[in-house]
């Protein structure tokens, strides 16, 4: 892989052509999938940019298939998913958080060989009040025989993912992915609207600094979950007590945590007792990025990677980041038990 210096301008599609040399028998469509998300990405952006001008903010008065509310930037991103992508002859379906069924490829278009799950718009709690959101994608490789793609072909394990990504609309567009070779960062350079690369070979810290949790569940968690949330705070036990960042949108406290290390954690709770996170669209294509920068994920049981999924919009509880932190959660739920000191 060519080393880059500091100073060497290096646009997304670039890196993904060198990467794609690594393989031989590669066919280019798989960095065909990647520039057309790294398109969507931008076109995103440029809604959410101005969303306070264009009267894009607010409610679309309509309902998700997880029973939200969907905002207006929910479907504007949707469509804008679809439309990029649904032509490109590398796609045999996509699912998404926003549509209750598989989308098939329209009729006319060429099947491909992969599948696309998303969620377009991430953190939609915060899109009227201006927080970072984002936007998450998983890619995998079709299993079944025919064209058009079946359920089975969205139902892999996370560890079947041959890409994944997310996007970040903060105060500069960051679009992070993998394809097995390390996770990467690219900048959006507004004045020349491409990507390029900012943040190569991510590592994330293996000892974290932060913890993102929202913790106003906290009655309606298990013993376990609250004795491990009191171990990360340091009220027992000896760690250092991790700081509390929480910002409500998956992919800006992933982000965070991912760069300065730490845990973002939505266990399950006697409301949600499979969490709130999509396994197929938030926590295994993060889980992915984590792993490749050195870090974890896990439902405190089990690798998220490793979890068989049986419903298209399954949750999963979720604790994901750095090392060190994921590990004390399986120790503390995987026997449920309360491990000693440390
Ligand atoms: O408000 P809560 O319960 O803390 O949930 C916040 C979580 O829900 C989400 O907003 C769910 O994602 P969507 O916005 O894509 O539905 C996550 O981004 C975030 O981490
Ligand atoms: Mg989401
Ligand atoms: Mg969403």
């Amino acid at each position: 892989m060519v080393k880059h210096t500091p100073t060497s301008v290096v646009t997304i599609e670039r890196f993904i052509i060198e990467q794609e040399r690594q393989f031989p028998e590669a066919t280019g469509e798989l960095s065909g999938v990647l520039y057309d998300v790294a398109l969507a990405a931008k076109m995103i952006a440029n809604k959410v940019r101005s969303a306070g001008l264009a009267d894009i903010l607010g409610a679309e008065g309509t309902e998700n298939v997880q029973g939200e509310q969907q905002q207006k930037l929910d479907v504007i991103a949707n469509d804008i998913m679809v439309k990029a992508m649904d032509h490109g002859g590398r796609l045999c379906a996509m699912a998404s958080e926003e549509e209750p069924d598989i989308i098939q490829i329209p009729d006319g278009f060429k099947c491909g060989k992969y599948v696309l799950t998303f969620d377009p718009l991430d953190g939609s709690s915060n899109i009227d009040v201006n927080v970072p959101v984002g936007t998450i994608f998983s890619v995998m490789r079709k299993i079944t025989r025919g064209t058009r793609g079946e359920m089975e072909d969205m139902l892999q394990p996370g560890r079947r993912q041959v890409a994944a990504g997310y996007i970040i609309y903060g105060s500069s567009t960051m679009l992070v992915y993998t394809t097995g070779q390390g996770a990467h960062g690219f900048t959006l350079d507004p004045s020349i609207g491409e990507f390029l690369l900012s943040h190569p070979n991510i590592a994330i810290p293996e000892r974290g600094k932060y913890l993102s949790v929202n913790d106003s569940y906290e009655q309606a968690w298990e013993d376990n979950v609250k004795g491990l949330m009191r171990r990360y705070r340091g009220l027992e036990g000896d760690r250092a007590p991790l700081s509390v960042r929480y910002v409500g949108s998956l992919v800006a406290d992933f982000h965070r945590n991912l760069l300065g290390g730490g845990i973002f954690c939505y266990p399950a709770n006697t409301k949600s007792p499979r969490g709130k996170l999509r396994l197929l669209y938030e926590a295994s294509p993060l889980a992915f990025i984590a792993e490749q920068a050195g870090g974890m994920a896990t439902d405190g049981h089990q690798r998220i990677l490793d979890i068989q999924p049986t419903e298209l919009h399954q949750r999963t509880p979720l604790f994901i980041g750095s090392k060190d932190e994921c590990e004390l959660a399986n120790q503390m739920l995987g026997t449920g038990a309360l491990v000693g000191a440390g």
